[in-house]
């Protein structure tokens, strides 16, 4: 390792460990700031120079990959593919994931310098800070561990002194007591009516994560059996389109809500709960509450200001981000109620299992090390802004949007930990549709227009087998086939050449070439089960994380989404006193002039609508109370 590299190892793991230090970085930066002048590129351009020795891009091990790029621009895939060994090399397995990256646009000597720089960003010092409990989401100071929420009650993870197992194992407990009883009867609502269909209203991390694998499971035949007569919906936006929806056709007698928030503060989460509640209280009256909703949370004094009995609120802790939370009572107490609690710890299992991968194997043999490491290749050097989520799975629809969430809400950051400004691109623009429907919407777009690195994800064996007598291939061949093809295409492509030898028309020979070159990985499971989708779970979390630590950021925090949050709290009051005047808005009122015009246009038009009765508000009925009938000066 150059010095220069060692270096920045130090410098890295000083500002990583060092509160101290992250302090006095982050009051030069303050100072910095406000000595930001006239332009504010200018001031950042101050920033980079004099933080530049705490950037990873100073270093060699990152200097030498901007080098590698001439070298890998000369190469195509088509060719990198004829190699055999390379193809032997380019994969990876652990407990029966496999990855194939034989079509990333890598050498092995890339590999290497990859690895380097994982080395040289302090990725391994990272990783055991992490699984330490360190509070390395130091602008919140906190830990960061989401992984103690699939320890096995033997392991041993402290924080600030203490074990934190003990205390994940007494909620998994208390979810499986809860869980049980609810599903065989035992809990049943103030009518006596077995609890059979839950409603989990929360939002972001609060949702994505418990949808994700929902949607996984809900059709693997063993995980159904095991549902069976029960269901599971989600409200998370505050549109009441989608309390309609989430509530519709539901009763009340049979309905139990779970509320989940980290902070049950969320202004979303917390009416639709306030909404949700009156729809029981309406049914059933006030004392029904207690046996129809619970709560989880990390703040169970708010969860007993708002309604729900402390000893029916299932915790976590400040230490498991939002994003992060699906194993913990955020997932688990849904998905319990659904699938049992045996499901669960399947589900848990797995993750974990990533997890040890991910804490213990060497590096060239670790697959979320290497995936985070692909992708930091593409962003930072190959300049490639996104990445798309392709499942040859329908069950894994909802992976995508949970990633979104996890990758972007991460690493979508402009500033190190340390609050220096970045010189790279950081974090990835993530969308994805399982194939083949993407392929009949926007593959056209990744085949010849821009170079978007895919994730292609397959099972071997279907959650569902059909077989038509003389079809040549199984319904799921037919659609692993396109999961094979489509890899080959991109990084193959088509040549002017082999048109003409297709007799292609010469006219044609410009539209139907495929440049091919295009990166794709492959990632195989043996099936999708609560086992398997536990191991996915935490390959691309733990792969999303490698990418913040190489590239210096706080993977753990998400301070960009506050503003738009008090912004909203401003216009919340605005228009409240607005239409309690009977006035519009003017100049006075500080909003730019857009904004002013459009809120008034707005204002204006909710006036002259007229609501019969509250079936207007609710389109599907749902809600049928004095407490929610529109304000009188709607009418
Ligand atoms: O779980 P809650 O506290 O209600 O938070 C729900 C969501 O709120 C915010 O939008 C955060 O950016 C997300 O990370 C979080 O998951």
């Amino acid at each position: 390792m150059s010095s220069s590299a060692s270096g920045a190892v130090l410098k890295n793991a000083t500002s990583f460990f060092s509160a101290k230090t992250i302090k006095t970085n982050k009051n030069n930066t303050l100072k910095n700031k406000k000595r930001m002048k006239p332009s504010s590129k200018a001031a950042t351009a101050v920033l980079q120079t004099e933080h530049k020795g705490s950037l990873i891009s100073s270093t060699s091990e990152w200097n030498s990959l901007k080098e590698h790029v001439k070298d890998i621009e000369k190469t195509h895939l088509r060719d990198l593919l004829k190699d055999y060994n390379r193809c032997e090399n380019l994969t990876l397995e652990h407990d029966g994931v496999y990855v194939d990256y034989a079509r990333q646009r890598v050498t092995e000597e890339t590999m290497e310098k990859l690895y380097a720089l994982a080395r040289a960003s302090g990725v391994k010092e990272k990783i055991n800070a992490m699984f330490s409990g360190e509070a390395m989401n130091s602008t919140e100071n906190r830990a960061v561990l989401h992984v103690a929420t699939r320890a096995p009650r033997s392991k041993v993870i402290n924080v600030d002194g203490s074990n934190v197992v003990p205390d994940v194992h007494d909620v998994l407990d208390k979810i499986k007591d809860f869980s049980d009883r609810v599903r065989n009867g035992e809990w049943v609502g103030h009518t006596g009516l077995p609890l059979t269909d839950v409603v989990c209203v929360g939002i972001g991390g609060s949702f994505l994560g418990p949808l994700f694998v929902h949607t996984a499971l809900k059709t693997n035949q063993s995980h159904a059996a095991d549902a069976q007569g029960r269901n599971l919906r989600f409200l998370a936006n505050v549109d009441p389109v989608d309390v309609a929806r989430a509530l519709n056709g539901l009763n009340p007698e049979t309905t139990l809500v779970v509320v989940v928030s980290k902070t049950f503060t969320t202004a979303e989460t917390m009416l639709n709960a306030r909404t949700v509640r009156q729809w029981i209280i309406a049914a059933l009256g006030k004392e029904a509450v207690s046996k129809h909703m619970v709560a989880v949370s990390t703040n169970l004094k708010l969860v007993s200001e708002f309604g729900i009995d402390p000893k029916n609120a299932f915790a976590f802790w400040d230490w498991v981000g939002g994003r992060y939370s699906v194993c913990s009572a955020v997932g688990m107490l849904p998905l319990a109620l659904q699938y049992g609690f045996e499901t669960c710890e399947q589900f848990l299992k797995g993750a974990w299992s990533m997890d040890e991968h991910f804490a213990t194997a060497e590096f060239e043999k670790n697959l979320p090390v290497t995936l985070g490491l692909i992708s930091t290749w593409n962003v930072s050097f190959l300049g490639c802004d996104a990445r798309a989520i392709l499942p040859y799975c329908q069950a894994l629809a909802k992976l995508a949007p949970h990633i979104q969430q996890v990758a972007m809400e991460s690493n979508g950051k402009g500033v190190t930990i340390d609050g220096t400004p970045v010189d790279y691109p950081t974090g990835e623009i993530d969308f994805g549709e399982p194939g083949t429907n993407g392929q009949h919407s926007f593959y056209q777009l990744i085949h010849q227009g821009r170079v978007i690195p895919c994730d292609f994800i397959g099972v071997i064996k279907s959650q569902q087998s059909v077989y038509l007598k003389g079809e040549i291939v199984s319904n799921h061949d037919e659609l692993m086939c396109n999961f094979f093809a489509q890899a080959d295409a991109l990084a193959v492509g088509k040549t002017p050449v082999e048109l003409r030898a297709e007799n292609c028309p010469d006219t044609l020979i410009p539209h139907k070439t495929f440049t091919g070159n295009r990166p794709s990985l492959s990632i195989m499971l043996p099936e999708l089960n609560a086992y398997t989708t536990g191991q996915l779970l935490s390959l691309y979390e733990h792969r999303v994380a490698v990418q913040g630590f190489v590239w210096g950021l706080n993977s753990f925090d998400q301070w960009g989404v506050e503003l738009g949050k008090v912004l909203a709290t401003r216009v919340r009051a605005t228009m409240h006193d607005k239409r309690n005047e009977g006035k519009m808005l003017d100049s006075s009122d500080g909003y730019n002039h857009s904004t002013e015009r459009m809120l008034n246009r707005y204002l204006q038009g909710k006036a002259q609508l007229k609501y019969d009765t509250p079936s207007d508000v609710f389109p599907c009925d749902l809600i049928n109370s004095e407490e929610c009938r529109p304000p009188s000066s709607y009418a």
